[in-house]
């Protein structure tokens, strides 16, 4: 069923995800769908104000504490409240603001039932300041309906410094040494050298022509979760400062959202190219949407330097809560001080690239003409100096201008780095000639080396052998296929951004359902409806061909009937050798019997006893997820739709590598049972070589599963 976005044409499978598309506020048709009232978020009557306020030195959350106590004398939580600074709404803790992140320019909305704002700063603490207010309409909701923010960045000359520059001074370079180095030219002559560093941060577009980046920015966030997606309007270099007889510069980050320490680690990224420290090729690593071995592949740039500078609502929630017209906007106000002198902003350029989108003129927060009388452009300016100097005094008595953060967490992530680019660049050679399969044998001395199998797991490995052989093992599910990185073709590091259109709590569910849910309709569950999420083109495949192993078989046939005989054992082999997963046990009542059941009823049973000798304390599970040769992305599993129990796992065959990673810590799981939480913990596989397989006991929390039922059908197995 083809059903298209009225608005902007995309199209959609399936009515559930068109309307998921209408609703998300993410995107440029769900803010306006929820400017014309579709979804109303308001559940007040009465007055609204949004305030425009800084802070530094305190977190978002206490200066907003501070702001409500001052205004009202209560501690009490406001009613209405909303901060762009905030997470709340988005329900992610990945879009979370760190506390050490100041702000020139923030946005705050509650309900104005009592207190006064007059005279608010003289009853607020140092480091607090409301820079304006207005009344807006009760459904404003200053973090879900903010478009675009901007994080800027105060960095000391210093540390973009390579041995090019002049000089090869550094971080290291001589306190007296470092003081003579503020001079325009040599500003100039850096940033110079900067700017295709900058530009390459733009990385690619998407189908829709509009920039894509910012994908692998966050520690908590894999690059293939759709939220990890953020759309770069501008990474600038916008002013230029000598603060405590320091060379310093701005640069400004302009994103549509921002994953936590985004701007930190593209910052921290770009030092290390500027220095030579990393090949500027590290950067297009980083952003290659198509590459999702890791997470966060850039060290962050200290939090000092980082503050909340600017955020924008769209001209349609503009028009609707009173902010002010687009072309209001434009109005910049005089930001300069002494000591700050604005480079050439080049500016119209950047702003026509930041269309399409139409959304990024509108309200911008630190215009005087949107925040009424209270706000002057003096009196701006003069906070966002006194920000940029708490900065400056943090970089000089916390991180001793850099040298700290040098000689520390950059020093300390090269090496990792460098072996992620080495990785990412072979596999660029690699995906040449297909996408890369782990070999299924390993050589003899790579064999010999193996700590041999523990005679327990003898009989369902060989089990596992003869089910990988027979021919009969299940394709995976299509949320299955979606988390392992060397699965079905068709449905693998394709998410597009009809991804992009989950919402972030259900982006973060990935699945260990039957294939029958997977595919039984749109949203039958939060986890089927993911899986309707793939890109039609995926769909399509997978469903033509049966999944990689029937398209790898069909290739095979043809290749035999038409003679190549090479051809077609080497088709063969790809699908021998492509990851798959199927289900075996019980599922809870909405669920289809898995089909693994019936398929291989005697691995079912030696799997099932096998938990009971690893870990005869624990409850025996009424599922088991069967991986044969599948390297999994970053996941963390459904249990089936609504959470599960603590799984466990185990890895059998003759491999090398292969580790599970559970939050960042490595595992050996190789004949070596352990348990970890699925549910909450993220998870992903490392590289491997050699025949790998693994086994998930878990159990799906239903209220249809009950224990005694689960022991009843153990017992009858
Ligand atoms: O085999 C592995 O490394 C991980 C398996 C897993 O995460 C799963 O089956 O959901
Ligand atoms: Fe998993």
């Amino acid at each position: 069923m083809a059903l298209a976005c009225k608005l902007c044409a995309q199209p959609f499978d399936t009515r559930n995800a068109l309307f998921r598309h209408l609703l998300d506020l993410n995107t440029e048709c769900g803010a306006f769908c929820a400017s014309k009232g579709m979804k109303s978020t308001a559940t007040t009557r009465g007055r609204k104000i949004a305030l425009l306020f800084g802070y530094h030195g305190v977190s978002s959350d206490a200066a907003v504490a501070a702001i409500w106590g001052a205004i009202t004398g209560s501690t009490e939580p406001p009613d209405g409240l909303t901060a762009a600074s905030s997470w709340i709404a988005s329900n992610n803790r990945a879009l979370a603001q760190e506390p050490e992140v100041a702000a020139v320019a923030d946005v705050m909305t509650f309900n104005m039932l009592r207190g006064s704002l007059s005279d608010v700063n003289a009853r607020l603490p140092r480091g607090v300041r409301v820079l304006g207010h207005m009344e807006v309409g009760v459904d404003f909701h200053a973090e879900r309906m903010a478009r675009r923010r901007r994080y800027d960045y105060l960095l000391p000359l210093s540390l973009l410094r390579g041995a090019a520059d002049s000089g090869g001074s550094s971080a290291h370079s001589s306190d007296q040494q470092q003081r003579a180095e503020c001079g325009e030219g040599d500003v100039a002559a850096v940033m110079q050298r900067i700017k295709p560093l900058l530009r390459r941060f733009y990385g690619g577009t998407d189908q829709r022509g509009r920039r894509v980046c910012c994908h692998n920015f966050c520690a908590s966030t894999a690059p293939t979760e759709p939220i990890a997606t953020r759309r770069l309007f501008r990474f600038k270099h916008t002013d230029s400062a000598a603060l405590r007889g320091r060379a310093c510069v701005v640069l400004s980050v302009t994103c549509n959202a921002f994953l936590s320490q985004q701007a930190r680690r593209m910052v921290g990224l770009l030092i290390a190219c500027a220095r030579g420290a990393l090949p500027p090729d590290a950067i297009d690593a980083a952003l290659d949407a198509q590459y999702t071995e890791h997470m966060a592949v850039a060290p962050a740039a200290p939090a000092c330097g980082v503050h909340l500078a600017e955020v924008g609502y769209s001209p349609a929630h503009s028009d609707k809560f009173g902010l002010s017209p687009p072309q209001q906007q434009e109005q910049q106000s005089p930001q300069q001080s002494q000591q700050l002198q604005q480079q050439q902003p080049q500016q119209s350029q950047q702003q026509q690239q930041e269309g399409g989108s139409g959304d990024k003129r509108g309200g911008a927060a630190s215009s005087e003409v949107v925040w009424g009388k209270m706000v002057t452009a003096a009196a701006l300016q003069q906070w966002r100096q006194e920000v940029l100097e708490a900065a400056a005094a943090r970089w000089e008595e916390e991180e001793h201008w850099g040298s700290k953060w040098v000689d520390g967490p950059l020093q300390e992530s090269l090496p990792a780095l460098r072996a992620f680019l080495q990785r990412w660049r072979d596999s660029k050679q690699l995906a040449q000639s297909g996408p890369p399969q782990p070999p299924l044998s390993l050589s003899p001395a790579e064999a010999a080396a193996l700590p041999p199998a523990p005679e327990v797991y003898a009989r369902v490995l060989r089990l596992l052998r003869e089910a990988d052989a027979s021919g009969l093992w299940p394709d995976s599910s299509k949320g299955r296929q979606t988390v392992i990185a060397n699965g079905a073709a068709a449905a693998v590091g394709e998410e597009d951004e009809s991804e992009e259109q989950v919402p972030a709590e259900a982006a973060a569910v990935e699945l260990l359902v039957p294939a029958q849910l997977a595919t039984s309709g749109p949203g039958a569950t939060v986890a089927a409806g993911i899986s309707t999420a793939a890109p039609p083109a995926a769909t399509a495949t997978a469903a033509a061909a049966g999944g990689m192993a029937a398209a790898a078989a069909a290739a095979a046939a043809a290749a035999a009937a038409s003679g190549e005989a090479a051809a077609a054992a080497g088709a063969a082999a790809a699908a021998a050798r492509a990851g798959g997963s199927f289900s075996v046990g019980r599922m809870p009542a909405t669920c289809a019997v898995p089909r693994g059941n019936d398929l291989f009823p005697e691995l079912m049973r030696a799997a099932f006893e096998l938990e009971r000798v690893l870990m005869p304390n624990r409850t025996p599970s009424s599922t088991i997820a069967i991986n044969r040769h599948a390297q999994f992305r970053p996941h963390k599993d459904s249990g089936a739709g609504s959470g599960q129990s603590l799984s466990l796992i185990v890895g059998l065959g003759d491999y090398a590598g292969g580790e599970l990673v559970v939050e960042g810590v490595e595992c050996d799981i190789r004949y070596r049972p352990l348990e970890f939480n699925g549910w909450t913990q993220r998870h992903w596989t490392l590289p491997f070589r050699g025949e790998r397989y693994s086994l998930v006991w878990f159990t799906p929390k239903s209220a249809a599963l009950t224990y005694r039922n689960n022991s009843r059908f153990l017992r009858g197995m």
